[in-house]
């Protein structure tokens, strides 16, 4: 169903690599229908087209007109300029995928023409290697057609998860921005490591496997982090040393917290967007 379809990507940052690295492994659409923009740094384009084979083109010079989709890819502070800039060229059979944290489907809706195919997607970092948890909520027009399309797209990069729109914050609270967590946790157990002597370059590899290990004796077993964890831990052995001071230290707590409060973010950044919006008088 891909086939010859041509993607462009407005935002050639982190998520539009790792989004564009999987999209051409899976070799499901040829690099060269896949255009990357951004919106001054040549340099980053060129490493982009260099790197994965992709036509990288001027943001004047990206002839939209000829995309079946496109990507919004920039931080959310720039989309309303983008979209202003793009909606007089867009053609009622695009459809537009939106990976803005916090960027609501109606924002982007008011924004373009009415009718507008629209879908939002929430994507994380290692959509690089294929391995991404993807969530995507449809807009009011979207045709099945290209929720499908979009769907059979993003399985490129990973696992996709269709849910309602409300529930994108907390979505992005733990998985847009989940492997950050798994990533400081991780800089963490390094650091303490270290002070044993053991060179990095094998700590890295130990705790990366433990992680990979834990993770997938959840996708493979399909049992609860609660009873996986009962079983590393002996009655007083080393584990429950180590969870007590966990928990002693607000371990629990912590990770709660960032989850609440990446999650309210995104919440925030949405009413952030309308509240400039009712002031600029595209609302109300
Ligand atoms: N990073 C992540 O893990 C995730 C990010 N996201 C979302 O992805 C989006 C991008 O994030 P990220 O890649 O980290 O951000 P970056 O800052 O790395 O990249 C932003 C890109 O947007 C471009 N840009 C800005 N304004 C315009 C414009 N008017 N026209 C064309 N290009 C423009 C920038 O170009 P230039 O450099 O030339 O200014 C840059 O290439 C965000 O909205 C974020 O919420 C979603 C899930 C995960
Ligand atoms: O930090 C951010 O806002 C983006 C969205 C999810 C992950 N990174």
């Amino acid at each position: 169903m891909l086939g010859k379809k041509k993607i462009a990507f407005i935002g050639a940052g982190s998520m539009a690599e790792a989004m564009i690295s999987g999209i051409v492994a899976s070799e499901k659409l040829a690099p060269k229908n896949i255009f990357v923009t951004n919106r001054s740094n040549h340099h980053r384009l060129l490493e982009l087209q260099n790197k994965y084979g992709v036509p990288a083109v001027n943001r004047d010079h990206l002839n939209l007109n000829s995309m079946d989709i496109i990507v919004l890819a920039m931080k959310p502070k720039d989309v309303e300029a983008t979209l202003h800039s793009i909606k007089n060229t867009l053609k009622p059979h695009q459809l537009i995928l939106s990976v803005l944290a916090g960027i609501s489907t109606t924002f982007i809706e008011k924004n373009v023409p009415f009718g507008q195919h629209v879908i939002r997607v929430m994507p994380n970092t290692s959509s690089m290697i294929g391995e991404s948890a993807t969530a995507i909520s449809a807009g009011r027009h979207t045709s099945k057609q290209n929720i499908s399309f979009a769907i059979e797209l993003l399985q490129c990069i990973g696992e996709v998860y269709t849910i309602p729109e409300e529930k994108m914050d907390i979505f992005t609270g733990i998985a847009g921005s989940g492997p950050a967590y798994f990533y400081y946790l991780m800089e963490q157990m390094e650091k303490e490591a270290q002070k044993s002597g053991l060179s990095l370059q094998i700590i890295r590899k130990i705790i990366a496997q433990t992680v990979v290990g834990a993770a997938r004796m959840i996708q493979e077993q399909g049992a609860s982090p609660a009873i996986l964890r009962e079983n590393v831990t002996s009655p007083n052995g080393t584990t429950a040393a180590g969870l007590a001071a966990l928990k002693r230290h607000g371990g629990g707590k912590a990770i709660t917290e960032a989850i609440k409060q990446a999650t309210n973010r995104s919440n925030e950044i949405s009413l952030q967007l309308e509240k400039s919006e009712i002031r600029t008088g595209v609302i109300g």
